[in-house]
């Protein structure tokens, strides 16, 4: 592949702010509803960040809610830097199609769609053909086709697992290029299909350490500060985890300001495709809630990818691992909420959609001051 066909494939338009106008508006309003200004506090922020999303002061419901989660396994993780064995990646994509996963049962009470999209996942998963491993990564710069007749989690499959990042690259430039492309159009059809508010979630046995050593190097942290327990690891496996994680930075010094050179070289597919999804949902001018560690990891490289896409995200939550602190910091977000959840999938951000929506219904449904026929403040 040459140089100026990757990055192509990896350029993103220009990502415009959300409406500045309907912001004002929005913050207007907020002053002549019926409450003492600015007593909602940080729900009335988040109902004028949903109106300059939408361009409409009130701003509309939040009906379609959808989570993506991006399944990959991790070379890393066979070097003992998890609590659990890599199998459990596809065993719980089997547990997500089946409705059994965390994320599908927080979904189903928020009233959000689950689509699990398999990336990298290692080897074949039960009940699929073989058809999407032997095909092997798109051309750089192709379409990637959404392969309707196939098994639609595989239609965006790229590898199976990555390399191990302590010695050698994730991904090829090939397959780099593919999955941010697989992230973009997943984007694109979520949207098409009247997505109003997205969340990427992640699934990947070992996905801390890539995450933990992306952030690691965009944030100048030293490994011990930012390496976290994950599933619940031992000293021992810390001690395993901080070491990769030290090797892998270290192989992804020279990469700071190369975003598609750190996914491929410390990354993996799952973490590209989030990647290309959070930039393209802000490219589509479509609301997005971050979850933890992995998606916020995503999200800084996607940052660097198309520059603007943070003003579409809301932080729904702060995970417990450490190295997510320092990248909502990165990316200037205050999490909407703390529960100690470490979790993923998408979890923490589902749990946080309530709260967006109570702000919206704020914002939407009360009186004004005039309307009501209630006194404004003294004086
Ligand atoms: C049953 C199970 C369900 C999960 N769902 C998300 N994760 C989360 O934990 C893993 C990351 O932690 P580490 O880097 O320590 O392996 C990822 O699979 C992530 O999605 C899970 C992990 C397990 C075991
Ligand atoms: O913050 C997360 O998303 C997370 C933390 C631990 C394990 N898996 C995911």
């Amino acid at each position: 592949m040459s140089a100026a066909a990757a990055e192509l494939g990896a350029t993103f338009p220009t990502v415009t702010a959300p409406d500045a106008k309907v912001l004002g508006d929005a913050q207007a309003r907020q002053r002549e509803l019926t409450k003492p200004p600015g007593s909602l506090g940080r729900l009335e922020d988040v109902a004028c960040w949903v109106a300059a999303c939408q361009g409409l002061c009130p701003p509309r419901r939040l009906e379609r809610v959808r989570v993506v989660v991006f399944a990959g396994d991790h070379g890393i993780a066979r070097t003992g830097v998890s609590a659990f064995p890599p199998d459990v990646t596809a065993q719980m994509v089997q547990n997500f199609r089946r409705g059994g996963a965390a994320v599908n049962a927080i979904a189903d009470s928020v009233g959000a769609g689950v689509r699990v999209v398999d990336m990298a996942v290692d080897g074949d998963l039960p009940g699929a053909d073989s058809r999407a491993s032997e095909a092997g990564a798109p051309e750089a710069g192709a379409a990637i086709p959404a392969n309707a007749d196939a098994d639609p989690v595989r239609a965006y499959k790229v590898r199976s697992s990555s390399g191990s990042i302590d010695r050698e690259d994730a991904l090829t430039a090939a397959e780099t290029i593919a999955a941010i492309g697989a992230g973009r159009a997943i984007a694109d059809e979520e949207v098409d299909a009247g997505a109003d508010l997205l969340v990427a979630g992640d699934m990947g046995i070992g996905n801390t350490t890539p995450a933990t050593a992306i952030v690691a190097t965009l944030t100048g942290l030293e490994p011990v500060v930012a390496v976290g327990r994950g599933t619940g690891i031992d000293d021992a496996a810390w001690m395993r985890k901080t070491a990769a994680i030290r090797d892998a930075m270290f192989r992804a010094r020279h990469f700071v300001g190369d975003p598609v050179a750190l996914l491929r070289t410390i990354g993996g597919a799952d973490l590209a495709a989030m990647a290309g999804f959070l930039a393209q949902a802000a490219v589509r001018r479509t609301p997005v809630i971050l979850d933890g560690l992995i998606a916020t990891a995503a999200a800084l490289v996607a940052a660097q990818l198309a520059p603007g896409c943070a003003d579409w995200w809301l932080a729904g939550h702060r995970s417990a691992e450490p190295a997510h602190d320092a990248a909502l910091e990165r990316l200037h977000k205050q999490p909407l909420l703390d529960f100690g959840m470490r979790l993923g999938e998408g979890t923490g951000a589902l749990t946080a959609v309530p709260v967006v929506r109570a702000a919206v219904a704020t914002l939407s449904n009360m009186s004004t001051f005039a309307d009501a026929g209630v006194s404004g403040a003294a004086g």
